[in-house]
């Protein structure tokens, strides 16, 4: 069987070709940037003062001068004043240029101003203390962000500093999430004694709005010339289907015999690992792509983290974050020569590391148990008996 590294690099061999389009900034958080952004000015640009008082000419203090006949103000949003006697100041507001022939700022708490003269109430003070330098921070031309970038908040703060009212990034594929199963009812049903409000969907709906995807919600019955209808029309109109259920090996599970029917070729079906053993990833030769993951809701909550994000990513043109670590805090045994992907709660150690509890619940139909977890823990299969201490990938929920 498939191993969870073949598996992925198999289904990135088939990610989905992106165009650009350009998107108003205050809708480009979550998305990737497809230009790259510089910076069209010095940062700061302009030697910025930081912090409500007197601008001085240090040279001044250090002959011993300590009253300062005040001569003016230089609020933010002014422009440039000059001070052209050194044994003269100027206030200065917190945002405000630095005065042309000061290079010093003194804080009101360190100075007393009394009849239009500041006298410095302090014995030590720096040169050039209080100003942010022009350029310290970027220059101007240089590269902040790649293309590739995955825009948070704070770039979201740079780009609109650099005037970007606009900014181009990745279309977003058309996606379908298709729950099946006929002991599924709506979120807005009462179910009966053998039915069950499905869920899967709207986790997997949840997760994609936070790369600022809208998918569309879709169910079908466990009725096979009724799914290959409904998948028939549903595979026109996007570029990746996501289903959930119907996948494994019931009399009921119609995915992979139907996608057959739809001309979707299967590329892998079950990997070795646990849970999300029966995950089915088929493409059509025009590049659309299915995920089949399996209905048990821990197994489609890992199948999204471990394959369906880092594919997204990679089609959307970013790096995924699956780089972090933490340790195991309890002996865990798992016998099965599979990659078992452990739920656990993260518990922050005073040294800076991160403890992974074990919370393995009571299976991959226990999705309860993953409101006291904060990931999986990537338990790897060659290995049966992990230690107490010993450090591990971690999948961690977002
Ligand atoms: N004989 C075997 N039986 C099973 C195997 C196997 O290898 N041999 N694999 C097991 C594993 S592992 C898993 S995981 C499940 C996968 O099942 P399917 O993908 O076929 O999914 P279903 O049978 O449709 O449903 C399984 C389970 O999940 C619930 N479900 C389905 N969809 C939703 C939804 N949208 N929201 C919430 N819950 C959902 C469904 O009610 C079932 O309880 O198969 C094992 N069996
Ligand atoms: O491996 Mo299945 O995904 O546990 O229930
Ligand atoms: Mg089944």
């Amino acid at each position: 069987m498939l191993s969870v590294a073949e598996a992925l690099s198999r289904i990135l061999t088939y990610t989905l070709p992106l165009p650009t389009e350009t998107v108003p900034l205050t809708q480009a958080v979550g998305r990737v940037l497809r230009e790259d952004i510089r910076a069209d000015r010095d940062f700061p640009p302009f030697d910025r003062v930081t912090m409500d008082g007197i601008a001085i000419r240090y040279e001044a203090f250090a002959g011993g001068q300590r009253t300062f006949p005040i001569i003016g103000t230089q609020f933010a949003g002014q422009p440039l004043f000059t001070l052209t006697t050194p044994d003269e100041c100027l206030e200065v507001m917190t945002g405000a240029v630095l005065p042309d022939g000061t290079d010093t700022v003194i804080r009101y708490e360190d100075i007393t101003v009394a009849n239009g003269v500041a006298t410095i109430a302090i014995d030590e003070i720096q040169a050039g203390q209080n100003v942010h330098r022009q350029a310290t921070d970027r220059q101007a031309g240089e590269l902040l962000l790649p293309a590739g970038t995955r825009l948070r908040p704070t770039e979201i703060a740079v780009l609109a500093s650099v005037g970007k009212p606009t900014v181009a990034v990745s279309a977003l594929p058309r996606i379908a999430l298709i729950s099946t199963g006929d002991e599924l009812v709506g979120v807005d049903e009462t179910p009966l004694l053998h039915q069950i409000r499905g869920s899967n969907t709207y986790m997997l709906y949840a997760a994609l709005q936070t790369l600022g995807i809208e998918a569309s919600l879709n169910h079908l019955p466990d009725d096979q010339a009724k799914m290959t209808a409904g998948l028939a029309t549903i595979l026109q109109k996007n570029d990746l289907l996501i289903l959930s259920g119907g996948v494994s090996a019931g009399m009921a599970d119609f995915v992979p015999g139907v996608m057959m029917d739809l001309g979707v070729r299967e590329r892998f079906h079950k990997i070795a690992q646990r849970p999300g053993k029966p995950l089915w990833f088929g493409t059509t030769d025009a590049g659309k792509v299915v995920f089949g993951l399996p209905g048990n809701p821990v197994s489609t909550t890992m199948c999204l983290y471990r394959y369906l994000l880092p594919f997204l990513h990679a089609s959307m043109g970013c790096q995924s974050e699956y780089t972090r670590f933490a340790t195991l805090a309890e002996p865990v045994t798992f016998k099965p020569a599979l990659t078992y992907f452990l739920p656990v709660k993260l518990i922050s150690q005073p040294d800076g590391s991160q403890l992974a509890q074990p919370l393995p619940g009571s299976g991959s139909g226990d999705y309860a148990n993953l409101i006291d977890a904060d990931g999986f823990l990537e338990l790897p299969a060659e290995q049966s008996d992990f230690k107490a201490g010993e450090v591990f990938l971690i999948l961690t929920f977002s």
